[in-house]
């Protein structure tokens, strides 16, 4: 049952919907800022997302990800557009996890909001006894152990709930965060190459981890969970509780005095940095320059740490050239870089020098001074009316900050939302898409004037490609280098994307099919495949993962690429482990001695070859009935003619039934005909 159609949603909704329509109609727009340029994901929420990242719309300059936006009435109508859009729904999933914690949860966050009063006022009885008892002799100890026992009991009670709170807190957290990283992982997983270049949607999913982190108390980015939002309950009864407090010990118009002269003097800090005595926090980033500077510093960062620009930048020396960039940008995002905008004024810098703490201190005894003259004080009440003041500012200063955090966590929340409904490019409409139906042979392929230029490229890397390759043909895409083999061979495997002409595949729209479904009839090595830091079975074996454990099938596919001897000479077999840099360094470590005594191999023999046959989990289903079109992209450049051979005749054995008809279609890219 989907969560909309669920009770429990609408009773959510019910609740809050009230609520959120109070705000007038006006508040209700989002779209007040310029439209923007849109994706064919086109959500409000994606678009809502978009708006609030706009530093300046003609330049196309958008906030980096995770940056907080700025209090703007457009932000604010855009965290509403945002929270009616999703948070009801959110919030509905996250109850529905367990809504008996919850529940208690909630209750518990409200009654610990009220223990810091209480804790006040059982600690002010006492303050007053010990004054009696000083001031008048008067010894009352069984009153006084009395209270100090209820005290005592009162820190019991609120450490019991304290810890039991805590427990259930754990268990919800937990389930939520779990929740909320599989949906985030299960969505990262179904985008596919085309959609993840958009630089856009790679920023949405940056903010929607951010997102999703807040979970596990990550707060590094000033980031703020979901539960630490329910906590305004706490602060919010916390306040409600001071002020009933200092309700009841304002009884006379001196009090009254003592009370606005107590706030004045606390609320004064926290005044300071509007009045430009230090920076906020929540203008971070916030200027197209800044938001360029911190792009430029990232760029400069990647160039200066990247092993794979390396040879060009020592060929080219751009050391001095990216040190120097990177500096000056990230003077300006450190704000060190001298901007006479950004000076602070003469009189802040005068008030900023001033010790203002010493001063304010001075003036929170002042209120003291005028209570003591007032008979009616005794000490306890007024030590519960100073806590009570000091902790009624805190609360409300922390209940602020919270509110400001989570205004930012809407938008987070937003990013979240609208990479849940980011839908791969490559993956056809539901009414649109067909199932794959084999066809006798292999795969047809025919291509009509196919053309693709990469994002931010003017040179086309494929331009009019006309080719049509009947069922168990072979094609040999032969070419220079960078002259689109590569580019062609992902377009015929539906990994990436083309701009103009039309594939056909068994006489339908390559378009038409689910990428998952065509990819069950395919089978492929690329160039460069990537080596995962795990065993040589899984490395092999993921070519095929339903027999990725049967030992059997794994040394076959190692056989059939021609490699099933190079297994021999690795010292724990199929079970060495690999990493990207290279093997394992202690006992499964290959020793030249060992492997040539074993198998007349060099370890660097062994390695290559071992980096070849990796490549290799193609095998693992090339034979498979189902495949239709093998493609090898370059996979025998590193061999020697000999084993190149090899290897074709293995795939043209391959492509072939028991009585030598042809059962597949193969694509070779290759640099020259031999
Ligand atoms: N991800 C990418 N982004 C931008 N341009 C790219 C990308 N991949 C390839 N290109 C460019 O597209 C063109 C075709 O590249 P492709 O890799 O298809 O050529 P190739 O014939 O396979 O080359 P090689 O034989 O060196 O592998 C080249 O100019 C290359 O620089």
């Amino acid at each position: 049952m989907s969560l909309r159609a669920s009770p429990l949603y609408s009773s959510f909704y019910e609740l809050l919907y009230p609520i959120l329509e109070l705000f007038p109609r006006r508040l209700r727009n989002p779209y007040s800022k310029p439209t923007l340029a849109r994706s064919n994901y086109s959500t409000s929420l994606y678009d809502a997302w978009l708006a609030s990242r706009v530093i300046s719309s003609n330049k196309g300059d958008y906030l980096s990800p995770g940056a907080h936006r700025s209090l703007s009435a457009d932000n604010f109508r855009l965290a509403l557009h945002i929270s009616k859009r999703c948070a009801i729904d959110f919030f509905a999933l996250l109850w529905s996890l367990h809504p008996f914690r919850i529940l208690l949860m909630l209750s518990f966050d409200v009654l610990r909001g009220v223990f810091p009063a209480f804790r006040g006022y059982s600690q002010a009885l006492i303050i007053d006894e010990l004054q009696t008892l000083i001031s008048t002799g008067n010894y009352t100890w069984t009153r006084l152990a009395k209270l100090i026992s209820t005290e005592v009991c009162r820190m019991a009670l609120e450490s019991a709930v304290d810890s039991f709170a805590s427990s259930n807190e754990v268990i919800v957290q937990n389930s939520a965060r779990f929740i909320m990283e599989y949906k985030q992982m299960n969505q990262r997983i179904r985008m596919d190459v085309p959609t993840m270049a958009d630089p856009i949607i790679r920023d949405l999913f940056q903010e929607s981890d951010l997102f999703v982190r807040s979970f596990s108390g990550v707060s590094g980015f000033g980031l703020l969970s979901p539960f630490d939002i329910i906590r305004v309950l706490t602060l919010v009864s916390e306040l409600v509780s001071h002020m009933l407090v200092l309700w009841s010990l304002t009884s006379n118009a001196s009090h009254h005095w003592i009370l606005v002269f107590s706030i004045a003097s606390t609320v004064l800090p926290l005044l300071l940095p509007f009045m430009g005595c230090s920076r906020t926090y929540y203008g971070e980033h916030q200027t197209a320059q800044e938001v360029r500077s911190v792009a430029k510093q990232e760029k400069m960062r990647a160039l200066a740490h990247s092993e794979s620009y390396r040879p060009e930048v020592s060929l080219f020396g751009l050391g001095p050239w990216i040190l120097q960039s990177w500096a000056k940008a990230r003077k300006v995002v450190l704000g060190l870089e001298s901007n006479p905008m950004s000076e602070p004024s003469m009189s802040s810098t005068l008030l900023s020098q001033m010790n203002m703490s010493d001063l304010l201190t001075a003036l929170q005894n002042v209120p003291l001074m005028l209570a003591l003259r007032s008979s009616s004080t005794s000490l306890g009440s007024f030590t519960l009316y100073r806590t009570s003041v000091q902790c009624f500012i805190f609360t409300a200063k922390n209940l602020w900050q919270t509110i400001l955090m989570a205004f930012q966590a809407i938008f987070l929340l937003g990013a979240f939302g609208a990479a849940m409904e980011v839908e791969p490019k490559l993956s056809p409409r539901k009414d649109k898409s067909i199932r794959y139906r084999s066809i006798p042979c292999g795969m047809k392929l025919e291509a009509r004037n196919l053309s693709y230029s990469y994002p931010g490229s003017k040179e086309p890397a494929l331009q009019n490609v006309n080719l049509t390759v009947n069922a168990g043909e072979t094609l040999a895409i032969v070419g220079f280098n960078g002259s689109g083999k590569s580019t062609l061979a992902n377009i015929l495997l539906r990994i990436s994307e083309f701009h103009d002409g039309e594939l056909l595949i068994n006489g339908h729209d390559i378009r038409s099919y689910d990428p998952t479904d065509y990819h069950n009839h395919v089978s492929a090595v690329f160039q460069g495949f990537s080596k995962f830091n795990a065993s040589v079975k899984e490395n092999i074996g993921v070519g095929y993962v339903p027999e990725m454990g049967r030992r059997a099938a794994v040394e076959k596919a190692a056989q059939l690429a021609g490699a099933g001897h190079i297994l021999g000479a690795l010292p724990k077999g199929l079970k060495t482990k690999l990493d990207c840099s290279g093997y394992e360094a202690d006992g499964g470590a290959i020793h030249k001695s060992l492997s040539r005594e074993r198998h007349g191999l060099s370890g660097g023999e062994v390695m290559n070859s071992l980096d070849c046959f990796i490549s290799y989990l193609a095998f693992m289903r090339a034979h498979r009935p189902e495949v239709d079109l093998l493609v090898f992209d370059e996979p025998t450049s590193s061999l020697d003619a000999h084993a190149q051979n090899r290897v074709f005749d293995t795939v043209e054995k391959l492509s072939r039934g028991p009585e030598g008809e042809r059962k597949k279609t193969n694509s070779e890219v290759t640099k020259t005909t031999s």
